[in-house]
């Protein structure tokens, strides 16, 4: 492991990952990779999550594709130097903030989007132009294999490298020294992952879990509510770090929206759920027991149907939950939906307030100022109104956690940055020596006055027009006697 990243150190410290051409042509490389191996890529993820081709291209492989379009598209304006706005003491120098590369970076990936999760954020780490390790999960061993296999064939090997393994594997690798270390997966990891980092004093981005909530509010379009969120919470199997993990509204909408989410998942996966090709199956079984236990004592309003040997686990709903049962304490990550009676929207802002700050948080409502007031009066990573997880898709946003949700971002602009130190420069010339006076000792009261003059605003408000006419009439002075 130490002399593997010691070589991509290496090839780092050559500086052929620097260049922008470097960088776009190993960009358009992974391109070639996604569409000339598509086939290989998408049986792996089908069989890793039990998934069809189709949503694996519409859930993973065409967020990739979009991402390396727009790093292509935008990466010369966002490597460029930005210059710098001066003070009165620099005027005359050049100030800049040059984004430079960090150097060899960490990508641990999780199982649940093997090939999103490890693919975008080395999309970032390319653009800005760093060396690479990506660690992709173990449980997703399908993709894994498959990115060992593929990225070396398209990738230069000396700055971008693949281990696969488990906690033995990773736990080795944290040991050795990055430059920045992107973790994505559960909580109880991240702080491993964090731990290890602050060892070498490496920063972090994690990317972790939650239960993101998802209030309907009594004035809203209940039909449209309702798809959405039977969309996105049983896309995957509800196995996605954005899926609404519970509802929180007012009692009297309960039995209609389980009405309506059930009638949704017969126009999705028909009557024989089991043998649509639109949805998944539950990981391992550790998570099937797990997502079983958590049924235990609640009132099943629709699905609870399972079958151990497949890891079927039907579109579930549970109705009046207790807040303090165990399906409420933890993140629900499979297709159970608890709904949780609030009097109001008040009640449901501090619910929400009460606990970890979430990855996402939804509202729905036809009424744009309470929309507007569940935003402001509470905090999460990301939100969506009136609709569920499509705020991953825009790739202008930021996309991250908060608190026990993570921190930092990434997607887009934002991978470029987290992968790059903003490197501020101010280039002097070896003029200006009078004026440098005023900051060499020893110091005295007039010297601190002309400093408040450079530097304070409300100390050269009105002196600055003073200093530009007098700075006038010396140019004229200088013409004048030049003409004489
Ligand atoms: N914020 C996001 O973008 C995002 C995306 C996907 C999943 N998630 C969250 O991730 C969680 C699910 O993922 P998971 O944790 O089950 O995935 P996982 O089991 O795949 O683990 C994630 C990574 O951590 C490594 N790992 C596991 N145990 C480790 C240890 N003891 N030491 C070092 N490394 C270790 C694994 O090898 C893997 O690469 C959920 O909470 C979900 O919400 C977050
Ligand atoms: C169009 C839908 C794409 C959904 C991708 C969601 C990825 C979430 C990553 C976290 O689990």
């Amino acid at each position: 492991m130490e002399r593997q990243v010691l070589r991509l150190r290496q090839a780092f410290r050559s500086g052929r990952s620097r260049p922008l051409r470097f960088r776009l042509q190993q960009l358009e490389a992974l391109r070639r990779m996604v569409q000339e191996r598509e086939k290989e890529i998408l049986a792996a993820i089908a069989a890793d999550l039990s998934k069809s081709e189709l949503n694996a291209y519409s859930h993973e492989v065409i967020t990739i594709l979009g991402e390396i379009d727009f790093m292509l598209g935008n990466l010369p304006e966002l490597a460029s130097a930005r210059p710098a706005k001066k003070n009165l003491l620099t005027m005359m120098d050049e100030a800049y903030v040059q984004p430079e590369p960090l150097g060899v970076v960490l990508i641990i990936g999780a199982w649940n989007y093997p090939f999103v999760l490890t693919m975008q954020p080395l999309v970032g780490a390319i653009a800005a132009g760093n060396a690479a390790i990506v660690k992709p999960s173990e449980l997703s061993e399908n993709t894994a294999k498959i990115l060992a296999e593929l990225l070396p064939q398209y990738l230069d090997q000396d700055l971008y490298a693949i281990v696969n393994g488990g906690i033995p594997e990773t736990t080795e690798l944290l040991k050795q020294r990055f430059d920045h270390i992107l973790y994505t997966g559960n909580t109880a990891v991240g702080k491993i992952v964090m731990e290890a980092a602050a060892k070498h004093l490496t920063p972090v981005t994690l990317e972790l879990g939650g239960k993101s909530p998802c209030y309907i509010d009594r004035d809203c379009d209940l039909d449209v509510a309702c798809r959405r969120i039977a969309w996105g919470k049983y896309m995957n199997c509800g196995q996605t770090c954005i899926a609404p993990d519970y509802i929180l509204c007012e009692a009297s909408l309960q039995n209609q929206i389980v009405q309506k989410i059930k009638e949704t998942v017969k126009d999705f996966y028909g009557e024989n759920i089991k043998a649509s090709p639109d949805y998944e199956r539950i990981i391992n079984l550790r998570h099937f027991k797990r997502l079983q236990s958590l049924l235990k004592g609640q009132r099943i309003a629709f699905g609870g149907e399972m079958d151990e040997a497949t890891r079927y686990l039907a579109p579930t709903i549970l109705t009046d939950v207790d807040p303090n049962s165990k399906v409420m304490q933890e993140e629900i990550f499979g297709p159970i939906l608890p709904i949780v009676s609030v009097k109001n929207v008040d009640e449901a802002i501090n619910f929400i307030n009460d606990r970890e700050k979430p990855l996402a948080l939804y509202v729905f409502s036809r009424n744009n100022k309470l929309i507007k007031r569940v935003i402001d009066e509470t905090s999460s990573g990301g939100v969506t109104g009136n609709d569920v997880i499509m705020h991953f898709t825009v790739n202008s946003l930021p996309f991250g956690g908060v608190g026990a949700s993570g921190m930092g971002a990434y997607h887009g602009k934002y991978s470029f940055d987290t992968f790059s130190h903003q490197r501020p420069c101010l280039l002097k010339g070896l003029k200006g020596e009078s004026v440098n006076k005023l900051r060499y000792p020893p110091n005295s009261e007039s010297k601190v006055s002309w400093a408040k003059f450079f530097l304070l605003k409300q100390f050269n408000k009105g002196r600055l027009g003073m200093l530009l006419f007098v700075c006038l009439v010396a140019v004229a002075a200088v013409i004048v006697k030049d003409q004489l």
